[in-house]
């Protein structure tokens, strides 16, 4: 085993502040009846659920079963066909990505879309575009200090990264927003178990501060150890779902519920 990452042990100096709202147990996103596709191709067809403040819900399926699509549906890069996205009591669903983006919903993506030949420190300001000035200046501070493999290569090439470091170059562009919720498309994706680990550990400091996260990841192990909760999707719809902890470690069920 590799040993542990500084970066996820060291404390950063910006921690996500903790969504407020008129009743505590608001969820902060709440889909319903969500229908989605590609031209005259159905992928959700009536996908309800919702998301809580400070819990990291995990999307499960099978392969195909719309998981990226949810999470491309709710940033406004796939068009909804019917139902409804609200975030934080208003309805997002239908807006231009830039005005859900400036909502304060910032995705990881599975592709992490960085600029390659941009530095390090040019794709992380990218992610402040909705704020600005001082502030983004002290948040690019917290996330090096999140970061301190980055802060090393703040000038360097993003394409010379290490797929590890391009991906914590993603998360940290990702929170350069200060988001009030982040969507994860499979962090782990393509990494070595030691990158991964460190994406776990990044997962559970962002938990520990209080971050509101929806994740799709095909590592179980990842995937239960960093959710509160999890959802089945199946045929564009949720066919399951409950509280990690109640299941007791007993997630061959759910796996057997996603396959079979
Ligand atoms: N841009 C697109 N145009 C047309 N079809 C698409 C597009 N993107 C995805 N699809 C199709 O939509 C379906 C759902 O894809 P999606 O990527 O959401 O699945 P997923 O559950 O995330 O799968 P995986 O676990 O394999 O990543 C698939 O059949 C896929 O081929």
């Amino acid at each position: 085993m590799a040993p542990c990452p500084k970066s996820a042990k060291t404390a950063p100096s910006w921690r996500p502040t903790l969504v407020t709202h008129d009743t505590p147990t608001d969820p902060l996103l709440t889909i319903t009846d969500l229908e989605a596709g590609y031209g005259k191709k159905p992928i959700l067809t009536g996908a309800s659920y919702d998301v809580r403040p400070g819990e990291c819900l995990t999307l499960l399926g099978a392969n195909g079963s719309g998981k990226s699509t949810s999470l491309n549906v709710i940033c406004g890069f796939v068009k909804v066909t019917a139902g409804s996205i609200r975030y934080r009591g208003t309805e997002i669903a239908g807006l231009a990505p830039h005005r859900i983006f400036r909502h304060g919903i910032a995705q990881v993506s599975q592709a992490r879309d960085l600029f390659p030949d941009l530095s390090v420190e040019d794709n992380l300001r990218l992610g402040a575009m909705r704020r600005g000035g001082d502030s983004a200046a002290q948040t690019l501070a917290g996330i090096y200090e999140r970061f301190p493999r980055l802060a090393e290569r703040r000038k360097q090439a993003t394409r010379t990264l290490s797929g590890g470091e391009q991906q914590m170059v993603a998360i940290g562009r990702a929170l350069m927003s200060r988001p009030g919720l982040l969507l994860l498309d499979e962090p782990s994706g393509g990494l070595s178990p030691q990158f991964c680990e460190e994406v776990a550990q990044i997962i559970d400091s962002l938990k520990a501060e209080g971050m509101t996260l929806l994740m799709v990841e095909q590592n179980l192990n990842l995937a239960f150890r960093a959710a509160d909760r999890f959802i089945v999707l199946r045929d564009g719809k949720v066919v399951d779902g409950g509280d990690v902890r109640a299941m007791a470690g007993d997630h061959d069920a759910i796996v057997r519920n996603i396959y079979l």
